[in-house]
């Protein structure tokens, strides 16, 4: 039961995709902090290989669990891990743990390993070819057997029933949780037995503050494969692909705001499902069947992305992309295996080729939103006429208009007074009268969100 994010009640973890160490630092200083974020998700952060064309998914070919990747070094990570807890960030490492590099490839990786996928040499860990399962490649996803020990596009599969294989990767989330990490992201653990999950877990220690890590598995499951996401509950929280789906429906057609928590689904129950708009590998248009909304459809972006901050469901992650316009596209880069800085514009947003969709106003000002009504179910619920609103609680109080533009008296639940719209940054206002009315007011197209809560800014 690895659930509690430890996070002193913030609910929202932002997933700075291939971001340098150097650069998460200085975000956990100037703007995570001040928002109040519960933590970063890093990319992997171990050795991986080097591909000329540098694809973002050369991150996940892992080559040994020595923290050298193309973010920076080891003394890097420990600074940005050492920065960001000191204003109260924490770190989550994104863990590639089902295999190793593909079949095909050998040389050298970004920390100077040498390796060879064909004979299973792994000289940096040292993993060789008793660690494997034997080669077959997953074709059928209905067979939970295959989808486990045979290999995802010729990825060498480690056999996680293996002690050594256990210990081996103990050790590196173990030397990551002396480094002051709060959890992980499991990546591919729909590729991994829960039971091989579990007994790596219990190898581990409980964090330095006590407790024991975060853990939030990425297990694919849109319905039809007999891989559940319930299989995985029991490990922590688990990635609910569903609701991204949902989510993005709903944005287009707001009748269905109402129902995005879908249990007929089958998704994840809220105690346990780990809930997002898109990710690193959907956002590139992999799955989801075009419902998925990305930072290339601004406004609807922001709606999706502000309803999955303002509803009672999951714990969220907010991502934040760089521009691409190829799926395989790595991070902006002078050339090789260099990442570009990211800048920071004088309006706020970001520069050379980053999004940052995570300091946009509708997004990066819910999040103090989402902490404020942690914990209370939405009440007063009002859709009609493509506006939404709703209370939670009697924290606070959110409405979002699909054409940018909203004037209704509402029930808020909330106290009489002054509340300032935390979208805008108080730069508009709502005031509650005594029966908890309010004249609700949208007019921006841009930022059709409005947000107030009981002990925020007045
Ligand atoms: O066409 C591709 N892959 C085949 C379709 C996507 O399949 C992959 C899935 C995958 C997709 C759908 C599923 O239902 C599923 O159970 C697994 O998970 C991965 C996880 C990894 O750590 C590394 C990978 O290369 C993959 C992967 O290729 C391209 C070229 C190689 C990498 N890649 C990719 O597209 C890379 C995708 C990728 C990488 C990292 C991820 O965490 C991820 O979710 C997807
Ligand atoms: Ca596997």
């Amino acid at each position: 039961e690895y659930t509690d994010p430890h996070c002193d009640g913030k609910q929202t973890i932002v997933h700075l995709f291939e971001w340098k160490w150097a650069d998460i630092a200085l975000e956990c200083e100037r703007f995570l902090s001040k928002k109040g974020f519960c933590g970063v998700q890093v990319s992997p952060a171990n050795e991986h290989i080097y591909k000329d064309s540098a694809p973002w998914w050369q991150r996940y070919q892992p080559i040994s669990y020595k923290l050298q990747s193309r973010s920076g070094t080891e003394a890097e990570f420990v600074d940005m891990v050492n920065r960001c807890r000191a204003v109260g960030v924490r770190i989550y490492v994104d863990v590639v743990v089902n295999h190793m590099a593909g079949l095909g490839q050998s040389g050298v990786g970004s920390a100077g390993s040498n390796f060879n996928s064909d004979n299973y040499d792994f000289p940096g860990v040292p993993f060789t070819r008793e660690h494997f399962h034997p080669h077959c490649e997953i074709k059928n996803y209905g067979d939970p057997n295959e989808v486990r020990n045979c290999y995802l596009v010729a990825l060498t599969d480690l056999d996680q029933h293996n002690d050594y294989v256990r210990d081996k990767i103990a050790e590196f989330l173990n030397h990551l949780i002396d480094l002051g990490v709060a959890g992980f992201r499991v990546d591919a653990a729909k590729h991994m037995w829960p039971a091989d999950i579990s007994a790596i877990q219990q190898r581990l220690k409980d964090l330095p503050e006590g407790g024991r890590p975060m853990f939030y598995h990425e297990v694919i499951d849109q319905g039809g494969e007999p891989i559940k996401t319930q299989e995985y509950t029991g490990l922590g929280y688990v990635t609910e692909f569903r609701y991204s789906i949902k989510i993005g429906q709903a944005v287009q057609n707001f009748d269905q705001l109402g129902n995005v928590v879908d249990f007929g689904w089958g998704m994840t129950d809220s105690g346990h499902a780990f809930v997002f708009v898109d990710n690193h590998d959907n956002q590139r248009g992999h799955g989801g069947g075009g419902s998925i909304m990305t930072f290339k459809r601004p406004r609807e972006y922001r709606m999706a992305t502000a309803y999955l901050l303002a509803n009672d469901y999951g714990f969220t992650r907010v991502m934040s992309s760089y521009d691409f316009h190829s799926s395989d596209q790595g991070p902006p880069s002078s050339g090789g295996q260099n990442i570009k800085d990211v800048t920071i514009n004088g309006d706020g947003s970001c520069g050379n080729g980053w999004i940052c969709e995570h300091r946009w106003p509708s997004i990066g000002n819910m999040v103090a939103f989402r902490n404020a009504v942690a914990g209370t179910s939405k009440q007063n619920f009002y859709l009609q006429n493509n506006e939404v609103a709703f209370s939670r609680g009697n924290k606070g109080f959110f409405a979002m208009a699909k054409n940018g533009h909203m004037d209704k008296t509402l029930q808020t639940g909330l106290p009489a007074g002054d509340y300032c719209n935390l979208i805008t940054e108080c730069r508009t206002k709502v005031t509650v009268d005594g029966s908890g009315n309010a004249h609700i007011v949208i007019n921006d197209p841009n930022e059709p969100v409005l947000a107030i809560i009981v002990g925020g800014p007045s």
